[in-house]
Order: structure tokens, then C-alpha cells, then sequence
């Protein structure tokens, strides 16, 4: 084959990308226009029955021009998942017109490449407004930026699939005068990442955020003679890779090379499947709207009675509610004293949930609803394949 020929192929191959995207644009801006049929005829927005048989015409349709069943559906689950999540995003700004504003001024840790930044994007690439980003260095201060009003939302990291719950975040909600409004999850690939001609068995300095330290233990622990450096965030690690010598960073790959790094190893976390789970806040709680999954979450202290807390949790299961996290953090001042996160797939304006709430009232000393938020982890369908 000539030169020419591979030109002319990738040619054909650039315009049928095109044509893709043309044609998923097209896809999305028609799922929109369902929305409305819903919104008037009070239906849900996710409609399985119709994706599952939808996922297994198109299976049988693409085995019949060749292409296998497992690549069909990972794609088509990438365009349902991103159709649910926009028309759900577009019922909760109907709902609240107010939610979103034509700035929307976002605060969240690290800075350019940071994974806070990449769930950011994620997020609000789905909400209308124009973004204005506001790099913090602490968790503490996007609350507090968000409590004063300088800016609209914040983005904190949670929980990690990794390294479980992110504490410092737990233990600044129970005190911070802001309501969670959304989450988002994001796939966080960590990469080790040095200046340009710097070679892996060079490295005796190694930056990075604890989150990354605590999700890549097993690679770290593989390192000789290597010095870690803790570093408020990813990119404040990126950075300080770049003014040190034989140092490197853990950070995301697009981040590196944003600011010049190389990627020196790829897919360093202790499992394959690195996702980290962020909440949103406002000063402000939304309406969740009850055509879209849901989720509540809570902080309650029990009474220092035997069985207070399976008592708490009973009346989830005889109210049919599903707990989808429960966790314990210490009352700081108050030794031995807990608290429980309690994350609920419910929705606070359901009467059955308020109930639950009521009844929930003789156990607890104490509550408090964090905030009910549109969910974003969507249960894919199973086709038959
Ligand atoms: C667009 C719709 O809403 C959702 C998205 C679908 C899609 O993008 O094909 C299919 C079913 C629903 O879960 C619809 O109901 O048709």
C-alpha cells in the first residue's frame, strides 16, 4: 500500500467519525424533545423496557453486519447512559429554574488537570450556564467559599472505590452550612508522570495527594528507595515534579500533559476499576423531581441505647426505603460518640420517606438531611446477547 492509499483510508475514516458525531448530536438533541412528553404525561425519565429492547435490536442488527455483541452493547450503553443523565439534568433545570444561573461559579480543589476539575467538567457539561472556575487548596475552603457566597457550588470528592470514604469531606459536612444538590462519578486512571527524559529508576521523589498515595499503595510499596511527598493537591504534585529533579507525580494523564509532564507509567491504582464519587453543594437545597432516581442523604447520632441504630435502620426496611451507605465518623469533642452518613435511594418529598423520617425521630438525638440530589449511578439493563 502507498503512502497516498493510507492517506485517502484515513481520510474516509476522519469523515465517518464526523459522521458519528453529527449523528450522536442529532441523537441527543431528539432524546430532549421526549423530556417534555414526560414532563406533561408525569412519566419517568428512564424507561428500561425500552432501552433493553432497543440494546438487543441493535445486537441483532450489528451481528448481522459483523460486529460482536459485547462492543455493541459497551456503546450503546455509553449513549443511553449519556442521554438518561442530560434529559434528567434538563428535568431538575425546569424544576428549578432558579438552580442554575448564566454563570455558575464553581469551586473545587487542585487546579488545571486536577481530578476535582475533571468531575467538574463532567458535570456541568450537562447543565446550562456558563462555567467560572475557582481553584481552592483545601477542602475547607470550598465550603466556605460556597457558605459566604463567592461562589455558586462546590465539588468535593467523597468516597473512592479504592480507598473508601474520603474522611476530611465527611467531617466538614457536618458542620458546614451547605446542602448536596448532585454527584457525580468519574473514573480516575493515575498515572505517574515526570519532566520529559526523566526515567522511572530515576526517580528518588515522588509528590502526590494522599488520596492517590492510599488508591496506588501496592505500586508505591514496589518503589525503591523512593521519598514521598504530600501535596495539597494533583496539581500542586504536577507542579512541584516539574521544578525537582529526579522527582515525579501521580496525577491523570491529560493533566500531565497539559503542563508538559510525561507519562512515565499508566493504570498505577490498586484496582482496575479506580472511581471516585463527588457530591455538589449550594447554600441552597434543590427539588428533585420525582420522574428521576433519587438519593438522601443524612446525618443522624443515635441514642446510647443497645440497639438504637438496628432500630434506626428498621424503619428503612419496613418502609421499603434502600440504604445505600452508612457511615460512622467520631463527634469531634466527644469521645467515642459517632455519628452515621446515611445515603437513601429515596426522595425527600415522597410522603413515605417524610414518614420514615418522623418515625426515625425517637432513636435519634439527633438529624439532619444533607441534601436529596438527582443520582447518577444509572443501573445499566442486561440485554440478551
Ligand atoms: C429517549 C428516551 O429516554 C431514555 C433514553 C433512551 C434513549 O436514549 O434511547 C431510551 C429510553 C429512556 O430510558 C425515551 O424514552 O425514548
Amino acid at each position: 500500500m502507498t503512502n497516498e492509499t493510507l492517506h485517502a483510508l484515513r481520510r474516509d475514516i476522519n469523515e465517518i467519525d464526523s459522521e458519528l458525531l453529527i449523528l450522536l448530536a442529532k441523537r441527543r438533541r431528539i432524546a430532549h424533545s421526549v423530556v417534555e412528553y414526560k414532563i406533561n404525561n408525569n412519566k419517568p425519565i428512564r424507561d428500561e423496557a425500552r432501552e433493553q429492547a432497543l440494546l438487543e435490536n441493535l445486537i441483532s442488527y450489528g451481528k448481522s453486519l459483523g460486529l460482536d455483541a459485547y462492543y455493541i452493547n459497551n456503546v450503546f450503553q455509553r449513549i443511553l447512559e449519556d442521554s438518561v443523565l442530560h434529559q434528567q439534568a434538563m428535568l431538575q433545570q425546569n424544576l428549578n429554574p432558579e438552580a442554575l444561573g448564566t454563570t455558575n461559579r464553581v469551586t473545587y480543589l487542585g487546579g488545571q488537570g486536577s481530578y476535582s476539575q475533571l468531575a467538574v467538567h463532567k458535570y456541568f457539561s450537562r447543565r446550562p450556564g456558563k462555567l467560572v472556575e475557582l481553584g481552592c487548596s483545601q477542602f475547607d475552603e470550598i465550603t466556605g467559599a460556597v457558605e459566604k457566597g463567592q461562589a455558586d457550588f462546590g465539588v468535593l470528592p467523597i468516597e473512592n472505590t479504592s480507598s473508601g470514604s474520603i474522611n476530611e469531606v465527611f467531617d466538614l459536612l457536618q458542620h458546614a452550612q451547605v446542602s448536596i444538590v448532585g454527584e457525580v462519578t468519574h473514573s480516575v486512571e493515575h498515572c505517574v508522570l515526570a519532566k520529559p527524559g526523566t526515567e522511572l529508576g530515576d526517580i528518588n521523589k515522588l509528590f502526590g495527594h494522599p488520596q492517590p498515595f492510599a488508591q496506588c499503595s501496592r505500586f508505591i510499596q514496589g518503589l525503591d528507595q523512593v521519598q514521598l511527598e504530600h501535596c495539597d493537591s494533583t496539581t500542586s504534585a504536577m507542579k512541584a515534579a516539574l521544578e525537582c529533579e529526579h522527582s515525579a507525580a501521580i496525577g491523570s494523564a491529560q493533566a500531565g500533559k497539559h503542563l508538559g509532564l510525561e507519562v512515565l507509567q499508566t493504570a498505577i491504582a490498586n484496582q482496575s476499576e479506580n472511581h471516585s464519587r463527588f457530591i455538589v453543594v449550594a447554600r441552597k437545597p434543590l427539588q428533585v423531581s420525582m420522574q428521576i432516581p433519587t438519593k438522601t442523604s443524612l446525618i443522624m447520632s443515635t441514642s446510647q441505647q443497645v440497639g438504637a441504630l438496628a432500630d434506626a435502620l428498621m424503619i428503612f426496611k419496613q418502609r421499603e426505603i434502600n440504604l445505600v451507605k452508612l457511615e460512622s465518623r467520631p463527634v469531634p469533642g466527644n469521645p467515642w460518640e459517632e455519628v452515621f452518613y446515611v445515603d437513601l435511594e429515596a426522595n425527600i418529598d415522597d410522603p413515605n420517606v417524610n414518614q420514615a423520617l418522623e418515625e426515625l425521630k425517637p432513636f435519634t438525638e439527633f438529624i439532619r438531611v444533607l441534601g436529596c440530589y438527582q443520582s447518577e449511578s444509572l443501573k445499566a439493563v442486561t440485554p440478551k446477547m
